[in-house]
């Protein structure tokens, strides 16, 4: 096996913590899952003085469409293990960052394999629609005809959700007090979920400054393999569920904290779940193109 050694013009930008390099779609990344995979490695990956962590949570090609009006993006994420997500919330949020960077636009449409999604930027904070949550069966997909609410998998009582991406959520009494690398890889591929899902966790957490509920949140994702900073889809799940459960009343926002930072979040009954919070630029850098070829 030979590896080839060429540089491509890369950006790392974050979302409360949920990092990702950046790259330019314009640019040839023939293996992208090789290099998802070499330059998101925690260990050996991506390091910068100006970022805080080695490697990242994932790799977004963003393809800028400026003939629009708002400007589009193509997003595709491309996780460390090689896998495409449909949708990432806090991906979705860095890559209109990037994109009103490039534009001056405030106002663009991120379309992902889920939807198309509109995003407004204000500064370094920025608010994407993020399409209806939903417990159907058919689309979450789970492997059976009902509802999955609030029920033992793998010993874990859990609430399934789509947000764009699967989520069993939890809600626990304490999410510190949970060893989430322990329980949630059983969860993460049970038969019930064909597809596999991200795990997370919630607590209640009284109210915010605003006297809006309040939630802590964790998140096991599916294609990290581990547990991320911040998970946008899995913030907007914990507020879906939240609602569902009858724990708070849809019409108000909810803030939920992920490690990473502080999102808010609105689900309303008719209409698309937003998801808000901030999206900072850390460095712009070179890297290797990583080509493997047999
Ligand atoms: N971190 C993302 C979610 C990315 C997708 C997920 N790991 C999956 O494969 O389902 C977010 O902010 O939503």
């Amino acid at each position: 096996m030979s590896v080839q050694h060429d540089q491509v013009p890369v950006e790392k930008y974050h979302g409360t913590g949920n990092d990702f390099i950046v790259v330019d779609a314009v640019e040839s990344i023939p293996d992208r899952p090789a290099f998802a995979t070499a330059h998101c490695d925690r260990e050996t990956g991506v390091d910068h003085t100006d970022a805080p962590r080695v490697g990242a949570d994932g790799v977004l090609f963003l393809h800028l469409e400026e003939r629009y009006s708002p400007p589009r993006v193509v997003m595709t994420l491309v996780q460390p293990d090689g896998s495409v997500a449909a949708m990432c919330g806090n991906g979705a949020r860095v890559a209109a960052a990037w994109a009103a960077e490039r534009t001056g636009d405030d106002e663009l449409m991120i379309d992902t394999p889920a939807g198309t999604r509109h995003a407004a930027v204000d500064g370094n904070f920025v608010t994407v629609e993020m399409g209806e949550p939903t417990f159907d069966p058919r689309y979450l997909p789970l492997d059976r005809q009902d509802e999955l609410i609030e029920e033992s998998v793998e010993g874990l009582t859990v609430t399934a959700v789509n947000t764009g991406v699967p989520h069993a959520v939890a809600v626990v009494d304490d999410v510190d007090a949970v060893d989430l690398e322990a329980v949630a890889p059983a969860v993460r591929h049970a038969d019930v979920f064909p597809e596999g899902a991200n795990v997370t966790l919630a607590s209640r957490a009284g109210v915010d400054a605003d006297g809006n509920p309040h939630f802590h949140q964790r998140t096991y994702e599916r294609g990290v393999e581990g547990e991320t900073r911040s998970c946008g889809t899995g913030a907007v799940a914990v507020a879906a569920v939240a609602k569902r459960l009858g724990l708070v009343d849809g019409a108000e926002s909810v803030t939920v904290s992920p490690p990473g930072g502080d999102l808010r979040i609105t689900v309303p009954d008719d209409g698309p779940a937003t998801l808000a919070g901030p999206a900072q630029r850390e460095f712009a850098d070179e890297l290797d193109l990583v080509v493997r070829s047999a």
